[in-house]
């Protein structure tokens, strides 16, 4: 039988990504997008598929759009899972942090199902409209590059099948089954950036600006977008080393690269130092290294930026770390683990002016004060067990979790 083009995208996505009889988890809102998924997935005679509905909490008809999700999921004979969302609170972005929670939770259940592959319901007029709403805020190359049609992170490698497909098309293919989907009444809220990128499409249609155009462009910035990526881990095998959590680079080799790979190369290495989701502002970057000319230090993103000689060292900024505590078992500050004699109640924290004053071989360590005063310690109650980058050992070691070069991969 002839697939008609839902059924082969899919099948062309599994077949690229993922291994023949590996169970397939399906993230399914019970919008147009993730109902054809959904339809598409169940038609096929395969490995079990597993659907996941996240009710947000955040609009009372939520929770009946999981039940239709799962009574649909019934009907077709897919398993289905709601997880429902208890935790903001109340800071940030609500949105973001809805969207934050909702990966992570599908990421849990899949772990928990021995699921690595989930498909998303994306498709080429998301894409496009994405990328209308990142060229209003004047993104570069990153913020115009297209999703990933698979993509790692937290532990699943998320599949997006319909990038290639129009919204239409796939509401298309639903009609065509009589299947019902839940149209979200924000898709008509002209509040919305998303809404307006829609209509701005239909007026720039007669220009030839297609949502189609779109997306091309946006998968040649992605494109673009992994070369620079591999240039900026080139420029950092050449031109910078990890000295215990420290970035250390060197400024003539920096100033030699072109603007854009010295950026890059600056933002993973702050970002890394300072296990930052995001990297700071480019005008904030821009500013600090121009004050670096003449002042010796500048801090920026949680980071002290500090001119040795002939070198640039980045390390974490003491101010920033000063209040963490972590279980001496557990990470600290994202990316610090410290192996040793634990005893219960142990406590990981910045060793601070106060514990470098207990530490007096810490010269010895080739490392500035400045870093060992950022740098983890283990302390029981208000005694200092151990400070290991700074020459008090005790039977401890300090490691970073963590690599530069797995930073330098900005997506
Ligand atoms: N509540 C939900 N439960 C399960 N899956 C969901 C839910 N919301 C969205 N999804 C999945 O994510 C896909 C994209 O949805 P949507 O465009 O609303 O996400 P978004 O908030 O824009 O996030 P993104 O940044 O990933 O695009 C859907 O097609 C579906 O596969």
């Amino acid at each position: 039988m002839q697939l008609g083009p839902v059924a082969q995208a899919l099948e062309a996505a599994l077949v690229a990504s993922c291994p023949g009889d590996a169970p397939l988890g399906l993230a399914v809102s019970g919008g147009g997008d993730s109902m054809a998924l959904l339809c598409a997935a169940a038609e096929r005679s395969g490995p079990p598929v597993l659907a996941v509905t996240v009710d947000h909490g955040l609009r009372p008809e939520a929770r009946d759009e999981a039940r239709f999700v799962a009574d649909t999921c019934a009907r077709l004979g897919v398993a289905h899972t709601t997880l429902c969302w208890q935790g903001w609170d109340g800071s940030g972005n609500l949105q973001d942090a809805a969207r934050r929670a909702r990966y992570r939770l599908i990421a849990d259940w899949a772990a928990g199902q021995g699921i690595a592959h989930v498909a998303l319901g994306h498709n080429r007029d998301d894409q496009a409209e994405t990328l209308l709403m990142r060229l209003a805020r004047g993104a570069g190359v990153d913020g115009l590059s297209a999703m990933a049609p698979a993509r790692q992170s937290l532990g699943v490698t998320w599949l997006r099948p319909f990038l290639g497909l129009g919204r239409a098309d796939l509401r298309a293919f639903l009609d065509e089954r009589g299947q019902r989907w839940i149209e979200d009444p924000s898709n008509e809220d002209t509040r919305f950036g998303r809404v307006q990128a829609r209509r701005a499409l239909d007026v720039l249609a007669p220009l030839g600006i297609t949502a189609e155009g779109l997306a091309a462009a946006a998968a040649r910035m992605a494109s673009a977008r992994a070369a620079l990526d591999v240039a900026t881990r080139e420029a950092a095998t050449r031109l910078a080393c990890e000295d215990r959590g420290d970035v250390v680079i060197d400024r003539a080799g920096l100033a030699a690269l072109s603007d854009e790979i010295a950026r890059r190369l600056l933002f993973a290495a702050l970002a890394w130092v300072a296990t930052a989701e995001y990297p700071p502002r480019a005008e904030a970057l821009a500013d600090t290294m121009a004050a670096l000319i003449t002042a010796p230090r500048a801090t920026l993103h949680g980071c002290l930026i500090a001119r040795h000689g002939d070198r640039l060292r980045l390390s974490r900024e003491p101010a920033a770390v000063a209040g963490k505590t972590a279980p001496a078992g557990a990470a600290w500050d994202g990316r610090w683990r410290m192996d040793g004699p634990a005893v219960p109640g142990d406590e990981i924290r910045a060793l601070g002016e106060a514990g470098l004053g207990l530490c007096p071989e810490w010269r010895a360590s080739g490392l500035p004060r400045a870093s060992l005063i950022a740098s983890p310690s283990v302390w029981r109650g208000g005694a200092l067990i151990a400070a290991p980058l700074a020459g008090f050992g005790n039977g401890w070691q300090a490691r970073v979790t963590t690599s530069l070069r797995a930073r330098i991969v900005s997506h």
